[in-house]
């Protein structure tokens, strides 16, 4: 495997590398923005790339957003988008539930570990859950709470899913329900399992931190609808039609947006070093995940 490209600094390298790609799918956290600072150049780069006709799709797996939220973030970030061109583990989480398992009702509704971007795109795809922001479940449990999770009078027997995503309210109540409803049967997805979440120039724990709890409990994975998974590079492929030989993954962490693209067979894979993984790691002799090219921040496209 040929080592990956540096291009920060090398515009005949950048001009080459973006002439090979008519499709750019970007992650959002650590390569665009960190919370809510936008890093340098990123609107000048995006308008850079609409200038020279490249489709741009962003692909987060922070399931705590919707569509609709990023769209607002885009705005107020100053930089143009459409609704559209959003594609997060959300909505990939709630395609999958509507359209992929189809549960039989009246067992199909959703238990969600998570925050309103969940919520929101599982409305839009007329999925029923229940907890998630409910103000019912942010509480301490209570010993009666053990009684009547166990005996399942405190279960809603419609649930047939336990959906876990980017918690910022975790507690011991709703761990508990979630474990008794996979015991009893429930399917168990995941947005995404990210172990940390890149914000505030800092790491925190992640998606899939803030669900190990329940996975260890309960032994065994969640299906995962974020980024690596192709289930989530073929339904957006499915929405927007791309040529995967001209398509590019740019990303800041390795086993998910890289090896996201690397799988998805597409074209191309470019890590820059804003967000999680550090270049000593994919530049390692036998480095597992290796991107096609890398540069210091995104912004480095303009120069
Ligand atoms: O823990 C998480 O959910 C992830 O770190 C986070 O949301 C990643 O978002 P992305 O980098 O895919 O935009």
């Amino acid at each position: 495997m040929s080592p990956p490209k540096y291009l920060t600094g090398d515009k005949a390298g950048i001009e080459e590398f973006l002439s090979r790609f008519d499709v750019f799918l970007f992650d959002c956290d650590g390569v665009l923005w960190s919370g809510d600072h936008l890093y340098p150049k990123v609107a000048e780069t995006i308008g850079m790339l609409r200038s020279k006709g490249k489709q741009l799709v962003f692909v987060t797996n922070n399931s705590t957003k919707s569509r609709a939220d990023y769209k607002k973030k885009f705005d107020k970030m100053g930089i143009e988008t459409n609704e559209e061109e959003v594609f997060g583990s959300s909505y990939s989480a709630a395609v999958y539930i509507a359209r992929i398992l189809k549960l039989p009702a009246p067992k199909n509704k959703v238990f969600v570990l998570g925050e309103s971007g969940i919520e929101q795109e599982l409305n839009a795809e007329g999925v029923r859950y229940i907890c998630g922001t409910d103000p019912a479940f942010r509480r301490d449990i209570e010993p009666e709470d053990f009684t009547n999770i166990a005996n399942g009078s405190a279960l809603d027997p419609e649930v047939g899913i336990v959906l876990s995503g980017l918690d910022f309210h975790l507690n011991y109540l709703k761990m508990a329900t979630a474990f008794q409803y996979l015991q009893r049967g429930a399917v168990f997805l995941a947005t995404n399992t990210d172990s940390t979440l890149p914000t505030a120039h800092s790491l925190f724990p992640g998606a899939g931190s803030a669900g190990a709890g329940l996975v260890k409990a309960i032994g065994r994975e969640p299906l995962a609808l974020g980024k690596p998974s192709q289930a989530m590079m073929d339904a957006i492929e499915g929405k927007f039609h791309f040529d995967r030989s001209r398509t590019c993954m740019v990303g800041d962490r390795l086993n998910t947006d890289i090896q996201f693209g690397i799988e998805g067979k597409l074209g191309g894979t470019l890590a820059v070093l804003t967000g999680v993984s550090k270049k000593e790691e994919f530049l390692a002799e036998g480095a597992p995940t290796v991107p096609m090219a890398y540069m210091d921040t995104l912004g480095d496209l303009v120069g």
